[in-house]
């Protein structure tokens, strides 16, 4: 006899608690857990051409027909650009040609683009219509399906504009990730590794042994992804707005964010979760630099985000990037900037990650000087 185990993770968030559901499969019984909680309503399904073209929209569909929940479906461009007002209009208009009601749901099925434009417009469609999510990258399964922030970038900064809004249900489909290229799916491996860099040193000592076994697929993956949300949903549950130690959650970004607006969104040549590795190197090198963590844990970091074949350094970034000043511009419209001082996650060694608020922005240009010199 096989079995197909679901695993359920819950994000403690009272009277807006909800399941994230983790296995093979859930895609095709979507119609069956969206009823069990949301009886009677329509959905409309946002998702992009790569998902659709994969396969995974008309599985939905034949679910969600097989049980006579109401559909319709906007399929938008793959890719980081689609994060933008444009998209968000279409996306809005969809919705309400449609003519769904406040009491119906935006259902999300792709990546962390999808999900944060989808979640973004559930968000403001009729003052907030419920959301669902599906999601089918290993970077949205893991992460930003989770948690509840949504948005879209601009050409100041990564998610300059957004809201919270959480899910009511979330459906990570394992066989989805059949269909990822393995370049998406190292980028998704970059935000796992996070987990295990931000409090984890045991994770991250297991990614280090098992991270083949992860990338291969089986047991060890869904074990990767359902740790990772236990992960998140344990601090989106302490600190749902980011008042306090959710921006350990940033583990990398304030990096990352600067790099992915410095190319301009392009996914040819930096996705997110690539900026997020090299993000997540420069913070351990930087931590090392300003004594605060010894170089040894960075140079682990930088050989396991290597071994995987992430990148880890600014040369890593293919074309021209701006000079250090233009960097540090971005990085000053980061959200975790108060009051003009800029705040980092840094850390004292692995899964040792701390709020550092009131970083000299000059230790800043000076690392970034080096940084992009070679240095
Ligand atoms: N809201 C949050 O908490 C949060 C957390 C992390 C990241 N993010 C955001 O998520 C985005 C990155 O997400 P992503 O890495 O999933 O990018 P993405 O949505 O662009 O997906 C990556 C690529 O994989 C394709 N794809 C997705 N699922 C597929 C499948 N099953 N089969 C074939 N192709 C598939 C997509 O079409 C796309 O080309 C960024 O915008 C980032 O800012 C948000
Ligand atoms: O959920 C969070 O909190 C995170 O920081 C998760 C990040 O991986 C994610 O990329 C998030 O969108 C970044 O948040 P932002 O507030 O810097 O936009
Ligand atoms: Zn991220």
């Amino acid at each position: 006899m096989t079995t197909n185990p679901i695993r359920t993770v819950t994000v403690g968030l009272g009277t807006r608690a909800y399941d994230i559901l983790i296995g093979n499969g859930l895609i095709d019984r979507a119609c069956t857990e969206i009823q069990a909680r949301l009886p009677g309503i329509r959905v409309a399904i946002i998702t992009d051409e790569n998902v659709a073209a994969a396969g995974h929209l008309a599985r939905l569909q034949a679910s969600l027909d097989a049980s006579g929940i109401g559909h319709a479906a906007l399929t938008l461009p793959a890719g980081e650009k689609t994060k933008s007002f444009d998209h968000l209009q279409q996306t809005v208009g969809a919705i309400l040609d449609a003519r769904l009601e406040r009491g119906d749901a935006v259902v999300a099925l792709g990546g962390g683009v999808i999900g944060d434009l989808a979640g973004f417009a559930a968000g403001i469609v009729r003052r907030g219509m419920h959301f669902i999510q599906i999601p089918t990258s290993l970077l949205a399964q893991v992460d930003s399906s989770v948690g509840g922030k949504t948005g879209i970038n601009t050409a100041q900064g990564k998610n300059l504009v957004g809201v919270f809004h959480q899910p009511r249900l979330v459906l990570a489909d394992t066989s989805a990730l059949d269909t990822l290229s393995e370049r998406e799916f190292r980028a998704g491996y970059a935000e796992v590794a996070k987990y295990g860099l931000i409090d984890k040193p045991d994770f991250f000592s297991w990614l280090e042994a098992n991270w083949r076994d992860i990338f291969a697929g089986g047991p060890a993956r869904t074990q990767a992804i359902a740790a990772s949300c236990q992960a998140k949903a344990d601090v989106v549950a302490r600190d749902e707005f980011e008042t306090g130690d959710r921006a350990l959650l940033n583990l990398g970004h304030t990096f990352g964010h600067a790099l992915e607006t410095a190319t301009n969104y392009d996914s040819a040549r930096l996705v997110h979760g690539e900026g997020v590795a090299i993000g997540m190197a420069l913070a351990h090198r930087f931590s090392a630099r300003l004594n605060q963590a010894s170089t040894d844990d960075a140079t682990r970091v930088e050989a396991h985000l290597k071994a995987v074949g992430l990148p880890t350094t600014l040369a890593d970034v293919p074309g021209c990037l701006p000079d250090a000043e233009k960097l540090l511009s971005y990085i000053a419209q980061d959200k975790k900037v108060s009051r003009g001082a800029l705040t980092f996650i840094l850390t004292r060694g692995i899964g040792q990650s701390f709020i550092a608020k009131d970083v000299p922005a000059s230790e800043v240009l000076a690392f970034l000087q080096d940084g992009l010199a070679g240095r």
